[in-house]
């Protein structure tokens, strides 16, 4: 199921400016994948601005000569990083966003938070996607790909490097993306077993205060102030979330073959 074997990622060596080679960090990322965290806490994982200032060919030099020619390319890039991530509902992306986002400063355009707004500002494009989204379904492009475009077009995303969450979902939608030049460095799929996912959508949360998700069971608020304020997505119920599951399950794959020379698999 991985693409990347621990073997592929462990030889990398640290990008510290210090003289001798040292150990790579500890993954800093609680996430079950030990290559997946390896490669998220890797420091030439670190856009160039953060980066300590060396010539591209000491950077060359310093990556795993096991990993994947697309990925060692990526990670030596002198550019901000560009990061998509693709899961099913609930598989995790968004504790991995929030994590991957305040290590590496990057931008984080999600393709739902964006339909979302426009449902809560009850616009034209709003109303129209929310008939799609209680179905579980796709929103058609007329509406989602501008407004992602967009988005990953203004000055902070490309300054910065971004890292886009749950687009593209379509073969026409990665299409696009690379018809508009826009290509990620690196893809992380989240695959979640589908009885997990269920459970955890079901329980799943939000603190509209916070912007916290929690867990009723698993991660659960931490007294009745904030318990009483949770609210729960409109599309968190047992049954939209098997069509959701459905949705995904039919476009994964299309999806993924557009980037399988850049993915990263975590499960
Ligand atoms: N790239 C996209 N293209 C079309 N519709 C989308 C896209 N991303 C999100 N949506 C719509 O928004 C809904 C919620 O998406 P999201 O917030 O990513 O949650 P989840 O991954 O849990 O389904 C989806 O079920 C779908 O209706």
């Amino acid at each position: 199921m991985l693409i990347l074997g621990t073997a592929s990622l462990s030889p990398c060596v640290s990008f510290s400016p210090s003289p001798s080679p040292s150990p790579p960090p500890p993954p800093k990322f609680p996430h079950p994948n030990p290559n997946l965290n390896l490669l998220l806490s890797h420091p030439s994982f670190t856009p160039i601005s953060l980066r300590p200032k060396q010539s591209s060919s000491c950077s060359k030099r310093l990556l795993s000569q096991n990993a994947p020619n697309s990925i060692v390319a990526a990670l030596a890039k002198a550019e901000p990083l560009k990061v998509i991530i693709s899961g099913a509902p609930a598989s995790g992306k968004g504790t991995q966003c929030e994590l991957i986002t305040q290590k590496y400063g990057l931008v984080h355009i999600s393709a739902g938070d964006l339909l979302r707004a426009e449902v809560a500002a009850a616009s034209e494009n709003g109303k129209l996607a929310k008939e799609y989204m209680e179905k579980g379904q796709l929103v058609p492009n007329e509406i989602v790909v501008m407004m992602v475009k967009e988005r990953l077009l203004q000055l902070d995303s490309q300054q910065r490097g971004w890292l886009l969450d749950g687009y593209p979902r379509s073969s026409s939608q990665a299409a696009g993306l690379e018809d508009y030049g826009i290509r990620p460095d690196v893809f992380i799929l989240l695959d979640v077993s589908e009885d997990i996912l269920v459970e955890r959508v079901v329980g799943r949360r939000l603190d509209p205060l916070t912007g916290k998700i929690y867990h009723l069971v698993y991660s659960p608020p931490e007294n009745d102030e904030i318990a009483s304020r949770l609210t729960q997505r409109f599309d968190d119920t047992e049954e939209k979330v098997k069509l959701r599951l459905c949705t995904h399950h039919e476009n994964v794959d299309d999806v993924l073959s557009v980037y399988k020379d850049i993915t990263v698999k975590a499960c």
